[in-house]
């Protein structure tokens, strides 16, 4: 695995309200899935959690491009270590907003380990298996690259469960590791690191609303990642920001 990344200046593409930004991000998201597949023959992408991803994957649902869902392979970049189905876990968002709409091949839906069964009670368990799994799906062990990695973004500059001043930040050879005391409900949570999310060919990110305004102006700013998460993330081949003119409004 490799985080160099190129050095090129992010998409920002600004939407009257949050339901014309999920519109437009799904029907770029199924365009990209059908490109992937012609060039690849299968798309690779990694979902997150929270509202504006989770409105996304619901938009997606209506959008008319010839997806052929069997051949598309589906990671988070973070879960809640929560039981299986949980409400709160983003797999289960996910398969409530789309997966249960949709014919996907369930082999090829890579849902992070829950806190249950084998993984009750060890988050660092949890997160060792889903690296495993991920690595066992190239011949050389090389994490796959993902076609796409959605990103939510809170307040605070967060992505995935990578937070503000956590150690987590500073990974550069786990692909997936675990966060014990999130500053966000639940405290355990399981997360691609920035290698994995650097190594993607495109970084999008989904952000609505004004509080988010401050965080945007910054991680667009390249403030440092440190502080700002958002910041340290970027696509090989591209990066765009999906915006809200809410969450926009201190960009200029
Ligand atoms: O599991 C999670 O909570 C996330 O994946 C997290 O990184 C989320 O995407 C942001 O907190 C934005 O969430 P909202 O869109 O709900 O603000």
């Amino acid at each position: 695995m490799n985080s160099q990344h190129a050095q090129h200046s992010p998409e920002i593409l600004v939407f009257d309200s949050s339901d014309a930004l999920a519109s437009a991000a799904a029907q770029r998201l199924a365009a990209t899935i059908v490109t992937a597949q012609s060039d690849r023959g299968v798309a690779r992408i990694a979902l997150t959690g929270g509202s504006t991803g989770i409105a996304v994957l619901r938009a997606l649902r209506s959008v008319g491009n010839p997806i052929d869902w069997g051949k598309v392979d589906i990671f988070w970049g973070d879960d809640r270590f929560l039981p299986a189905g949980h409400k709160d876990r983003n797999d289960a968002q996910a398969d409530e907003a789309l997966l249960s709409h949709v014919p996907v091949d369930a082999a090829r839906v890579y849902r992070m380990p829950c806190d249950e069964g084998d993984f009750a009670g060890d988050v660092t368990a949890g997160a060792r298996a889903y690296e495993e799994k991920l690595r066992s799906l190239t011949p050389d062990g090389n994490i796959p690259q993902l076609d796409v990695h959605l990103l939510g973004m809170g307040p605070d500059g967060h992505i995935n469960s990578l937070f503000p001043g956590k150690a987590t930040l500073a990974e550069r050879e786990r692909a997936v590791i675990a966060e014990f005391d999130s500053p966000k409900p639940p405290l355990q949570r399981i997360t691609l690191t920035y290698p994995v999310v650097n190594s993607s060919r495109e970084v999008w990110f989904l952000v609505a609303g004004a509080d988010k305004a401050p965080a945007v102006a910054k991680a667009v700013g390249r403030a440092s990642p440190a502080d700002y998460p958002a910041a340290g993330a970027q696509g090989r081949d591209g990066t765009t920001w999906f915006l809200d003119k809410n969450a926009a409004e201190l960009l200029r």
